[in-house]
C-alpha cells in the first residue's frame, strides 16, 4: 500500500494509503469491491498532532521519515497522537509509532482509555479529554474535541480544528472507495462524487447502520459547529461542500425509520427454478410502476451488496423455498443480518414453493417478531411445486401493489435533508 500526502488546508496534511479492491475483507466480513481509503491527519501549530494513525504503513520509520518530509516535519517531532477511534485500523499502527519514540503523549477519550491498555498495554502519558475541552497547538491553532459515541465504538470522539474549522471525526461522515491522487470534493466530477456516494451507501449500511441514533445524536453536535471541512478517517475529504456528506448521512440514518427512497430489493433463492419462476414476473411488474429495483439471487449475492440495496429501498421482497421445515438458510441468515443492522419498517412480500407441510413463512413470522423489524407484509403467495398461472398473476399484482405503496410512502414521508 503506497502513502499519499496532500495539504488539507494551511497547515493541515492527509496522509492516506489504500486497501485495493478485493485485497481484503473490512471486519473480516464486508467485501469491499472499490476498495477503501485509511486517512490520517496531521496537524500543525508551534506543537505537532497527528490525528488517527497511517494505517498502511508498513512499520518501516524509513517510510514514514520519508513521508513526513514532504510535510516539513520530522515524525521525532509529533508531540501528540490524538486517537479519535481504537478500531485497529485507525490505531494498529501505535505498536509501530512506538519504534520511532515512546515519550509521544497520548489524547483519546475518557472510555478510550481502558482499550489502549487492552490491545496496546499503553498507559502511560495518556490524557483523556471529553466535549467542551480543547488542545493548544500554539500559533493560533487550538483543537476542540467532542465525544460522538458510538459512532462507532463507545470510545468515538471527533477532533475540530477551530483555527480552519477542519472535522476530523474519524469513521463518521466515511466512505468507502480506494482513493487515487485527488482526495478532495472539490477535484471530482459528478461522476467521481456520485460513485463516492454509492460508496458511502455502502460503508453506511455495512459498517454504521446498527447505530443510527447515535448518528443522529452526532450530526447535531455537528451542526453546532462553525465547520468548513470534513476530513474523515475513510474516503474523500469534502471542502467544497461539507454539509453534502452531513444531510447524506443524516438521510441514511432516517432510514431506520422513514421510508427510504423509491427502491424495491428483491432477495431470492431457489433450490430447483420452482420459486425463480415468479421472480421475473415479479420484477417486471414492480419495475412497470416506475420503481427501481435491485435483485440479489441468494446465497451467490454477497452480504455486503445485500445491504447496500435494502438500506436505500422502501420495499423488500423475498422469493424462498420451504428447507427442513424452515426457510432456505441464506434467506434466513440474510434476513437476520438485515434485522441486525436496523433495516426496519419496509414494505415487505414473501412468495416460494414448497413440496408437502410448508415451514418457511412460520420461520419468516418468527423472525419478524423476534427482531421488532416492523416490516407491513403484503398476503404472502405460496404455491406446491410449481407455480401456477394464477399464483403467477397473484405475484405480479402484489408487485404492483407493493411498488404503488412505496411510491405513496416516500412520496409522504417528511423532508429529511
Ligand atoms: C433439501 C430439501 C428439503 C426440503 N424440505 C421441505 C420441507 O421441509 N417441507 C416442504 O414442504 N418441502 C420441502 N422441500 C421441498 C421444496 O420446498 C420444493 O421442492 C420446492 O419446490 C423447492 O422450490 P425451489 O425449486 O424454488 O427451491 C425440500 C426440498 C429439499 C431439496
Amino acid at each position: 500500500m503506497g502513502m499519499n500526502v496532500t495539504e488539507v488546508t494551511d497547515g493541515i496534511f492527509r496522509l492516506s494509503a489504500n486497501a485495493e479492491p478485493n485485497s481484503l475483507l473490512f471486519e473480516g466480513i464486508w467485501p469491499i469491491p472499490n476498495g477503501v481509503s485509511m486517512n490520517s491527519y496531521i496537524v500543525k501549530g508551534e506543537k505537532v498532532a497527528i490525528v488517527d494513525g497511517v494505517c498502511g504503513w508498513d512499520g518501516v520509520p524509513e517510510t514514514l521519515f520519508e513521508q513526513f518530509d514532504q510535510m516539513g516535519i520530522k515524525a521525532e517531532d509529533i508531540d501528540y497522537v490524538i486517537v479519535n477511534h481504537h478500531e485497529p485500523d485507525h490505531s494498529g499502527w501505535l505498536e509501530d509509532f512506538k519504534k520511532i519514540r515512546d515519550d509521544f503523549q497520548i489524547i483519546t477519550s475518557v472510555k478510550g482509555e481502558p482499550l489502549l491498555e487492552a490491545f496496546y498495554e499503553i498507559t502511560n502519558d495518556v490524557r483523556t479529554v471529553k466535549t467542551g475541552d480543547s488542545l493548544d497547538l500554539g500559533d493560533g491553532r487550538v483543537l476542540a474535541f467532542a465525544d460522538i459515541p458510538n459512532v462507532h465504538w463507545p470510545e468515538t470522539m471527533a477532533t475540530f480544528d477551530t483555527k480552519s474549522g477542519t472535522l476530523m471525526p474519524c469513521d463518521a461522515f466515511g466512505s468507502f472507495g480506494a482513493i487515487s491522487d485527488a482526495p478532495y470534493d472539490d477535484q471530482l466530477s459528478r461522476e467521481e462524487i456520485d460513485f463516492f456516494e454509492h460508496e458511502a451507501v455502502r460503508y453506511y449500511s455495512n459498517i454504521v447502520a446498527a447505530f443510527c441514533l447515535p448518528v443522529k445524536k452526532a450530526i447535531k453536535a455537528v451542526e453546532e459547529l462553525p465547520v468548513k471541512i470534513i476530513a474523515p478517517g475513510h474516503g474523500i475529504v469534502w471542502r467544497k461542500d461539507p454539509w453534502k456528506i452531513v444531510n447524506d448521512y443524516k438521510r441514511y440514518a432516517s432510514y431506520d425509520k422513514n421510508p427510504a427512497k423509491e427502491e424495491v430489493t428483491v432477495l431470492w433463492g431457489s433450490m430447483y427454478g420452482m420459486t425463480e419462476k415468479a421472480v421475473k414476473p415479479l420484477v417486471e411488474a414492480i419495475e412497470a410502476e416506475g420503481v427501481k429495483v435491485h435483485v440479489h439471487r441468494l446465497p451467490e449475492s454477497p452480504l455486503g451488496d445485500v445491504l447496500t440495496s435494502a438500506w436505500t429501498s422502501t420495499g423488500i421482497v423475498m422469493g424462498m423455498p420451504t428447507y427442513e421445515y424452515k426457510m432456505f438458510p441464506p434467506m434466513f441468515a440474510a434476513l437476520d443480518e438485515l434485522a441486525k443492522k436496523k433495516v426496519k419498517n419496509r414494505k415487505a412480500f414473501r412468495f416460494g414453493s414448497y413440496g408437502w407441510s410448508g415451514g418457511a413463512q412460520k420461520e419468516l413470522d418468527e423472525l419478524m417478531a423476534k427482531h421488532k423489524t416492523g416490516w407491513d407484509f403484503l398476503e404472502t403467495v405460496e404455491f406446491k411445486g410449481a407455480p401456477g398461472k394464477e399464483d403467477i398473476e397473484l405475484i405480479r399484482q402484489r408487485g404492483t401493489e407493493l411498488a404503488r405503496e412505496v411510491k405513496r410512502m416516500v412520496a409522504e414521508a417528511p423532508a429529511i435533508a
